[in-house]
C-alpha cells in the first residue's frame, strides 16, 4: 500500500513560500549538549540525515532571547468569545450536530432498514452489514459488530428489529472504550508532543486548539513551527501562538524542522515551560523524506531529554474515511504513535472511519474535532460520541 494521499497533494507554489519570521532562541548550555547516544526505539540512521544538522546553529546567544519569540501582548479575543459563545450553545449540541452527516448516514440509515420489519432475519442483517461498510467502519470493526449482533439474534436475545440499534450501540462502545485514554501535560518538568499527519490533516489547528485548551487550564507551553516546509504553515501557528499567548520558535522557511524543534525544546525547558507541542511537516518530497525527517526530529528531541518525545499523536482527517486508516497503520509502524486525534468529522459522513481506527489500531484516541472553535476540539469520550451519533433526529 502506497501513500495514494501523498501522491495526490501537489508541491507548494513559490507564492506559498513567503518569508517567515525568525526567532533564534537560546541554546542549551555547552555542558547540557546532546551526547550521540540514540535512544533504543530509533532505527538505523537514514541514509543522507546528519545529526549535526540538527543542532542549534552556532550563532551568539542572544542578550534576550525571549524577546524573539512570538508572543501577542494582545489577548486571544476571537478565539476566547467564539469558544465562549460555543459553551453556551451546548458541547453536546455541538458534537450532536457536528456528526449529523455521520447520523444521517448510520444511525438514520439503520433506522429505514428496520422500518416495517417485525423479525430480525438474514436479509435484515446482509443489509446492515452493507450499510455499516458504507459508513466506513472498516471490514474489521463491522465483523465484530455483526458477530455481536448476530450472536444475540442466534440465542434469541434480540428478536425486535426496534432494538437493533441498541444492540449496535453497545457493540460499538465495546470498541471504542479501550481507545478512550486522557492525556494531559504534568507541571514540573517539560515534556513534548510532537504532532505528525499529512498536510491538510489538521494538525496546525489542532496545535493551537490543544494549546488554547491547555493554557486555559494553567499550563505553560511553548510551540515550534516544526512544518518548515510550507511557509502559511509557520504563519498559521504563529498567529494561534497569538491568539492563546503562548510562544512560537519559528525559523525560515525550508529551516531544518529538527533544528527549529530542537531549539524549541532548548528554550521550552530554559523557562521551565510544562510543555513544547512541536508542528511538523506533513508534505516533503516523497513520503520517506517525510518519515525519515520524522525519525530525526525524534532523534534530536531525544538528546536533551532521553523520554522525549513523551508523545506522538497523528491527526487525521475523518474525511478520508479508510484511507485514515491507511495513514495511521503507516505512522505508527514509521515512528511509534501515543495518540490520535480525528479531524473534520463535522464534514463528513464517514464519522465511522472512528470505530475503524479503533479496532485497528492500540492506539488512544486523544481528540476529535466537529468544528473550526476551539470548544470543537474535544476530549474522546466514547459515550457522547455514541450518543450524538445515534441521537434521535430533531423534529
Ligand atoms: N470543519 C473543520 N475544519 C477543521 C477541523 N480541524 C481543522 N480544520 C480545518 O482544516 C484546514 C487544514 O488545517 P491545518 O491545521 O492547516 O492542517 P495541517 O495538517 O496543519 O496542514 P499543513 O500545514 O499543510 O501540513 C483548516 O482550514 C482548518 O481550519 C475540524 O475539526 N473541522
Amino acid at each position: 500500500m502506497v501513500f495514494n494521499w501523498f501522491k495526490r497533494n501537489k508541491s507548494p507554489s513559490q507564492e506559498e513560500m513567503t518569508e517567515a519570521t525568525d526567532a533564534t532562541v537560546q541554546p542549551e548550555p555547552a555542558e547540557e549538549k546532546p551526547d550521540t547516544a540514540l535512544p533504543a526505539n530509533v532505527e538505523a540512521e537514514p541514509e543522507a540525515v546528519s545529526e549535526e544538522e540538527a543542532t542549534p546553529p552556532p550563532e551568539p546567544l542572544l542578550e534576550e532571547p525571549e524577546a524573539q519569540l512570538t508572543e501577542s501582548s494582545e489577548m486571544a479575543l476571537p478565539a476566547a468569545e467564539t469558544a465562549a459563545s460555543s459553551v453556551q450553545k451546548g458541547l453536546f449540541t455541538r458534537l450532536r450536530e457536528g456528526l449529523n452527516r455521520s447520523r444521517e448516514q448510520f444511525t438514520e440509515g439503520v433506522g429505514r432498514l428496520v422500518l416495517g420489519k417485525k423479525v430480525i432475519d438474514d436479509e435484515l442483517l446482509e443489509d446492515l452489514e452493507a450499510l455499516l461498510l458504507q459508513a466506513d467502519l472498516g471490514a474489521a470493526a463491522t465483523r465484530e459488530i455483526m458477530t455481536s449482533v448476530t450472536e444475540k439474534v442466534r440465542r434469541k436475545e434480540l428478536t425486535d428489529p426496534a432494538i437493533l440499534k441498541k444492540a449496535l450501540r453497545d457493540a460499538l462502545l465495546d470498541i471504542l472504550r479501550p481507545r478512550a485514554e486522557l492525556w494531559v501535560p504534568e507541571k514540573g518538568r517539560t515534556q513534548v508532543l510532537m504532532m505528525v499527519g499529512i498536510n491538510g490533516a489538521g494538525k496546525t489547528t489542532t496545535t493551537g486548539k490543544l494549546a488554547a485548551r491547555w493554557k486555559a487550564d494553567g499550563f505553560s507551553m511553548v510551540l515550534a513551527a516544526g512544518d518548515t516546509f510550507r511557509a502559511a504553515a509557520v504563519e498559521q501557528l504563529q498567529g494561534w501562538g497569538q491568539r492563546v499567548q503562548v510562544p512560537v520558535v519559528a525559523q525560515g522557511t525550508g529551516a531544518d524542522s529538527a533544528s527549529v524543534v530542537f531549539d524549541a525544546f532548548a528554550a521550552a525547558r530554559a523557562r521551565s515551560a510544562d510543555l513544547l507541542i512541536a508542528d511538523t511537516a506533513g508534505r516533503l518530497h516523497t513520503q520517506d523524506h517525510l518519515m525519515e525527517e520524522l525519525k530525526k526530529v525524534k532523534r534530536v528531541l531525544a538528546k536533551q531529554d532521553p523520554e522525549a518525545p513523551h508523545q506522538i499523536w497523528l491527526v487525521l482527517d475523518a474525511g478520508t474515511g479508510q484511507n485514515a486508516l491507511n495513514q495511521a497503520q503507516q505512522f505508527h509502524e514509521a515512528i511509534g504513535l501515543t495518540g490520535i486525534c480525528i479531524t473534520k468529522l463535522d464534514g463528513t459522513a464517514k464519522g465511522g472511519v472512528v470505530a475503524a481506527i479503533a479496532k485497528a489500531l492500540p492506539i488512544p484516541i486523544r481528540y476529535i474535532g466537529v468544528g473550526e472553535q476551539v470548544a470543537d476540539l474535544r476530549p474522546f469520550d466514547p459515550e457522547s460520541f455514541v450518543d450524538a451519533l445515534f441521537a434521535e433526529p430533531k423534529s
